[in-house]
């Protein structure tokens, strides 16, 4: 199972972590400190606001893009509109790179969140120090306690924390951790099936007063206006923008409308 081969992976990458990482490393994480803020950018405006990632492959597609430039994609995503950019940091399973965060928060002014598998705390020093604003915790992936502790670990160090859920069940674990954003993964993330029901389904099941994201499977402004319709305040789009010839258009034309076809490549 996918979670599984994920999280062995994780393990020896936390062990290497763990070993590379110094005390001065570590004391400078701690001194680091972030301006740009996830969760406010999700403020609803006529759309949901767009969190636009890089993502280069994926378990369930392969390879989406060969040659990735993740600082000209990020620029064409803050051009187009977007209001926060999320980049995939893994490289065994989505052909990401640490570096590729890096970069990008370097060379475009907004939010980054950080997208890998995190299970130990040393990855959020590793996030704090390649300068995420935010990253993602996965709600499936660790148990109650270490959910909790990791996000209270993510701010402690000054890192807002996107909290993902996929089912039901795992909303109560994901509120006690007090995320920042909720994110609700219309993919499962076992089968890679994909329905945006999922966010229809979960999304009233979230108090009021937290901002709510619809993550995957959104290919059309129609996508786009249903996950509107279920109550999110922002989308998370992945390899719809992966693929179009200029993702800057593309975006614009989720935000305002249009026919939300793909463009002729
Ligand atoms: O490419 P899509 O279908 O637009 O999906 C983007 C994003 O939601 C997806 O990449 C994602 C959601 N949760 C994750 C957890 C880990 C890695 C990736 C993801």
């Amino acid at each position: 199972m996918f979670l599984n081969r994920i999280t062995e992976e994780k393990r020896k990458e936390v062990e290497g972590l763990s070993r590379e990482l110094t005390a001065d490393d570590r004391r400078a994480a701690d001194r680091m400190s972030s301006c740009r803020s996830l969760a406010k950018a999700m403020v609803k405006r006529e759309s949901p606001a767009l969190i636009a990632e890089v993502k280069p492959a994926s378990p369930s597609r392969g390879t989406i893009q060969e040659q990735v430039n993740p600082v000209s994609t990020a620029r064409a995503y803050e051009a187009g509109g977007a209001s926060a950019v999320s980049v995939l940091t893994d490289q065994t399973f989505f052909h990401g790179h640490p570096d590729y965060l890096r970069r990008v928060k370097e060379q475009v002014s907004l939010p980054v969140l950080r997208k890998d598998f995190i299970l130990h705390p040393v990855q959020l020093v590793e996030s704090r120090l390649l300068g995420a604003d935010a990253v993602l915790l996965i709600a499936a992936m660790v148990e109650k306690e270490a959910l909790k502790e990791l996000a209270w670990e993510a701010r402690r160090l000054g890192l807002e924390t996107l909290i993902e859920v996929h089912r039901a069940e795992e909303i109560d674990a994901a509120l006690q951790a007090k995320p920042d954003v909720i994110g609700i993964n219309n993919r499962n993330l076992t089968t890679f099936d994909t329905d945006l029901a999922v966010t229809e389904e979960l999304s009233p099941l979230i108090p009021e007063g937290i901002p709510v994201i619809g993550e995957s499977g959104i290919h059309s402004r129609a996508d786009l206006e249903r996950l509107s319709r279920a109550g999110v305040e922002g989308v998370l789009v992945g390899e719809y923008l992966m693929r179009q010839e200029s993702p800057e258009r593309a975006i614009r034309r989720l935000l305002a409308g249009g026919t939300g076809c793909a463009e002729p490549s």
